[in-house]
């Protein structure tokens, strides 16, 4: 079989790993000018490929069969040559069903606003359809059925889902959000077919609010996947596909364990470390060797603004990384921007635990009743902030196994 991507730049696509995984076949990138396209499609020296931007509508012209689905879409993701005839789907549309499946979305009924007018957009408003929601497209220049987004907020009492299908939010570009989330009262869910990075800004304020939300990672291997059955003429058991996701999370996701002073993050960052294999970053310890000195006597000299400065900066730096275990400082959760950068790419870990005690080398838990209070003040933000909370009051090795099952078994 000869598979693989066409498309402009192919540099960051993560589907050559992802079909390999799923069908152990090799899988190449063909980068492809404007001019090269017709060409490449009619020499027909393939047995399937996807497509990606910007020829997904281009690609349809030279097709000797397209897909109801594809052709209601307007769009076309992958070509399957049967005996010299090329035969177009778009599985981007079922990647996005299966997607909002595994989240646990019920999107029938109700009312949809799909964010972004480009492929991806038209491949989502028909699989909402499909779904048996109510689409409706959000556009900055609307025409024919699209709404402006100051139309969607006026009408945001109606939606139930948000769902980001424009590059907004997109790596490098990760402080932009495409949408505010706070006008919208009836929200149930927010989808963001953003892959990279694996959290977006809109989905960490989803997040924030107790709100489902998931991001495009899994879209991208389910319409895989879908393109491999399409390639293969068999499906792909639900065990790969499980696996594969769980392999690109465990390459990228990076594991950001935060609570009290005292309540083991760096004891049991140690510990995952050692049994996961994955790289450590303590920040409390980056800091102090960055000053030179001890934080509280960093505190005392700079202040505790100077200090927490330091630490978004760090928490920025750190937060680019992927596949690593980073432990915070007790504060960390003060500023909603070292969050917002950690989870990126992060699963948040709550640790918790019963004995907690003073220790002079933390300015701000220097004695029992600083500590009480410090607890009363953060435990709501810390419980905001976490997507997994853990305690650890039995061995460091039972913690930092429950750790690891716990982030598992999410998805
Ligand atoms: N599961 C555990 N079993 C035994 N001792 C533990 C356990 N977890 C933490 N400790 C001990 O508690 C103390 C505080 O742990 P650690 O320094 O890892 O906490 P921390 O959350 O990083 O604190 P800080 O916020 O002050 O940096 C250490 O002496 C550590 O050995
Ligand atoms: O970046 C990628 O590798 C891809 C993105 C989407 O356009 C998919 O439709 C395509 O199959 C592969
Ligand atoms: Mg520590």
């Amino acid at each position: 079989m000869k598979l693989g991507l066409i498309g402009k730049t192919l540099g960051h696509s993560w589907s050559w790993q992802i079909h390999d995984m799923l069908i152990h076949e090799h899988y190449q990138n063909w980068e492809l000018s404007e001019d090269e396209v017709i060409p490449f499609l009619e020499k027909k020296d393939f047995t399937g490929i996807n497509v990606t931007i910007p020829y997904k509508e281009k690609v349809m012209t030279v097709l000797d069969e397209i897909s109801p689905t594809a052709e209601k879409i307007g769009a076309v993701n992958c070509i399957i040559n049967r005996d010299g005839r090329l035969y177009g789907y778009n599985t981007d549309c079922d990647g996005f069903m299966e997607l909002v499946k595994t989240a646990g979305m019920h999107m029938e009924g109700k009312h949809a606003a799909v964010l972004g007018s480009g492929g991806a957009a038209k491949a989502v408003m028909a699989g909402v359809s499909q779904l048996g929601g109510i689409p409706v497209m959000v556009s900055r220049h609307p025409h024919d059925d699209m709404i402006s987004y100051q139309q969607m907020y006026a009408m945001q009492n109606r939606f139930s889902f948000l769902v980001n299908a424009t590059p907004v939010g997109m790596f490098p570009h990760m402080d932009e959000t495409p949408a505010d989330l706070d006008v919208f009262e009836h929200l149930e869910g927010v989808v963001d077919v953003v892959a990279n990075p694996l959290r977006t800004k809109l989905c960490f304020q989803a997040s924030c609010k107790g709100m489902p939300s998931t991001g495009g990672l899994g879209m991208l291997v389910y319409q895989a996947a879908a393109a491999d059955a399409l390639f293969t003429g068999q499906k792909v058991p639900q065990e790969r596909i499980d696996a594969c996701l769980g392999t690109l999370l465990k390459e990228r996701r990076n594991i950001v364990l935060i609570g009290m002073p005292t309540s083991g993050k760096s004891s049991v960052a140690q510990m995952l470390g050692k049994q996961s294999g994955q790289q450590v970053y303590d920040m409390d310890t980056l800091l102090e060797q960055q000053f030179g000195t001890s934080i509280r006597t960093c505190f005392e000299t700079h202040g505790e603004a100077y200090f927490r400065a330091k630490e978004t900066r760090l928490a920025r730096e750190l937060a680019s990384k992927e596949g690593v275990i980073i432990s915070c400082g007790g504060g960390i959760i003060k500023n909603p921007e070292n969050m917002q950068v950690l989870s990126q790419h992060g699963v948040v870990v709550w640790l918790q635990r019963n004995s907690l005690f003073p220790s002079s080398d933390r300015p701000l838990s220097a004695d029992e009743a600083s500590l009480k209070k410090l607890y009363e003040q953060r435990r709501g933000l810390y419980e905001m902030y976490s997507d997994i909370q853990v305690e650890n009051n039995g061995t460091l090795e039972d913690t930092a196994e429950q750790i690891l099952k716990k982030i598992g078994e999410r998805k």
